[in-house]
């Protein structure tokens, strides 16, 4: 059989989004296939609502806290139907930039709206078509992980796939997981008039710095929020009032709802990844370096591989496999500035290394410089002084930045930069910042690195001997 396309492209989400769009910019024949919505879990059951939802509760927490301002403090009255209308007409305003009419008519991208099957290395049939590429990538996404607690799956528990359809407030949500997406759900709720339980195995924001995720924690449970680490959920059972929570501690909560925010899981099974030799297990599919399968024909590309799940990874994969099809350059995955934010207030943003990380790696060698906003003048004249900025080094060799604060995520980039080699300490440090900004904590960290250098005793010496016979 004929190619009938230049590329096959399984999956509409951020990842197979930039991958199509991309190749079918530079004018390849690109069939993009997609089972559900466009736009996938981030548009429709990710970052989009869940941050609008953060926004509406983040509005209504200023409220209770305006007295420290000279506002009287106000108890908000919450509509949830309309806080619900608010998430949806953000997901609206955003589904038109990954609508199927855009990938058509802009990037010329031919959009089958079908489930498709793995007929081989280079074909796959969808509503009974069969369609054949040199290259095929797959971007096909995950799901929620279920642990396998006694008794949840007889109880009607919320996922991101279904959290975001409630129309009425829960009255008390336990939150099984305390990762990006348990955190930012439980803070929202709480913040809307929800009781807010979380269940953490282990520490709640465990992939983090320690103490970024202590400053975050201590929020949490200083709004109510009641979180138990070190805990797992043994068991689940509904009652007449509600589903009874028994935790390996020996507590029995009762909650109105809960949410399974426990990690993500790969299920394949069915769509036909052996018919092409391409291995998988439910950490997702084997790739190299370039994303390539153990098919080197076939790609696969954000969240349905084995790696960081992000939606500006899966854009940036999708943008490898771009150059790698329709330019033929390199396209290796580098992920040493890999930024991450999780959108709790205060926020927690992570670039590249985290102390521990880079201790583990360099041992003494690495170092940290770090700034509280206790002295950064627009924390201070925000009333806001919480949180912090760290910088993780090998010598002046930035690895990693470790930001927890307000607005923490906006503040990445610079060191991003540096990380990358494109910026440096001595960059940042003396970059004319505006008064008075957050970002003028990322000069004063700049500068903190090279101080001892600047005020080292060649250059004392050097201005002594000016003063002297110089000036
Ligand atoms: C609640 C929540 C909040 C998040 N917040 C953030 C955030 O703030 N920032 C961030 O960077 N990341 C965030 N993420 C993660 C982010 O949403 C994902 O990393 C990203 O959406 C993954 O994109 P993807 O294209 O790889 O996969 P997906 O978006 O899952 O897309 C896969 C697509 O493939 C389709 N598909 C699957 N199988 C087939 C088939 N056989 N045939 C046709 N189509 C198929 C699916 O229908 C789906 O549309 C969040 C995730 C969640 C759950
Ligand atoms: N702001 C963001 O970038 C953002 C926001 C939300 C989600 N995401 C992405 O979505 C993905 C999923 O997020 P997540 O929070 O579900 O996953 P996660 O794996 O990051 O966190 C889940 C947490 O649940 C805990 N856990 C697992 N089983 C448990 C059990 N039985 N009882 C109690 N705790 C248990 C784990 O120890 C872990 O800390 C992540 O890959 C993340 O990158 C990103």
């Amino acid at each position: 059989m004929q190619r009938t396309h230049d590329l096959i492209v399984i999956g509409a989400g951020s990842a197979g989004l930039t991958a199509a769009g991309g190749c079918g910019q530079f004018g390849l024949k690109v069939a993009l296939v997609e089972k559900g919505p466009m736009g996938g879990d981030c548009l429709n059951t990710g970052c989009v609502p869940s941050k609008a939802l953060i926004t509406a509760a983040r509005r209504a927490q200023e409220m209770r806290e305006n007295a420290k301002y000279g506002i009287a403090d106000t108890e908000p009255k919450i509509d949830f139907h309309a806080v619900h209308a608010h998430v949806q007409r953000a997901i609206a305003s955003i589904a038109v930039d990954d609508s199927q009419e855009r990938f058509e008519e802009e990037f010329g991208v031919e959009v089958i709206r079908g489930e498709a099957k793995i007929i081989d290395g280079s074909t796959i049939e969808v509503n009974g078509r069969t369609l054949k590429a040199p290259r095929i990538c797959l971007a096909i996404g995950s799901k929620p992980f279920v642990p396998p607690v006694g008794g949840l799956a007889d109880i009607p528990y919320l996922t991101n796939e279904t959290i975001f359809d409630l129309t009425e407030r829960p009255e008390h949500l336990l939150v099984m997981g305390g990762g990006p997406i348990g955190m930012e759900m439980a803070q929202s709720f709480r913040r809307l008039g929800s009781r807010v339980t979380v269940i953490q195995r282990g520490k709640a924001m465990d992939k983090d710095d320690p103490e970024a995720a202590a400053i975050v924690v201590g929020r949490f449970q200083a709004e109510g929020v009641d979180i138990r680490e070190d805990t797992e959920v043994k068991a689940v059972s509904k009652t007449d009032s509600g589903i009874a929570v028994e935790t390996d501690g020996g507590d029995t909560i009762l909650a109105s709802h809960v949410l399974v925010a426990t990690g993500r899981t790969c299920d394949f099974a069915g769509f036909g990844l052996e018919n092409a030799g391409i291995e998988w297990s439910p950490r997702g599919i084997t790739v190299d370096a370039k994303r390539r399968t153990t098919n080197k024909k076939v790609y696969a590309i954000g969240d349905c591989r084995v790696g960081p799940r992000f939606t500006h990874a899966s854009g940036y994969e999708g943008s490898l496999v771009v150059l790698q099809v329709a330019l033929g350059l390199g396209g290796k995955a580098d992920y040493t500035a890999l930024p991450w934010v999780t959108y709790s207030d205060p926020e927690l943003a992570q670039v590249g290394m985290t102390e521990a990380q880079a201790r583990e790696k360099f041992g003494e060698k690495a170092e940290v410089t770090r700034r509280d906003f206790s002295h950064n003048d627009r924390a201070r004249a925000e009333n806001d002084t919480g949180g912090f900025l760290k910088i993780i080094r090998k010598g002046k060799t930035i690895l990693g930045a470790t930001i927890v604060g307000p607005h923490a995520g906006e503040l990445l980039l610079p060191w991003s930069l540096a990380i990358g080699g494109k910026a440096n300490a001595f960059a940042i440090g003396g970059a004319i910042v505006p008064y008075p900004t957050r970002s003028d904590i990322s000069k004063q960290a700049g500068y903190g690195v090279w101080e001892p250098t600047i005020f080292g005793s060649w250059p004392k010496r050097w201005a002594r001997f000016r003063a002297k016979y110089l000036l």
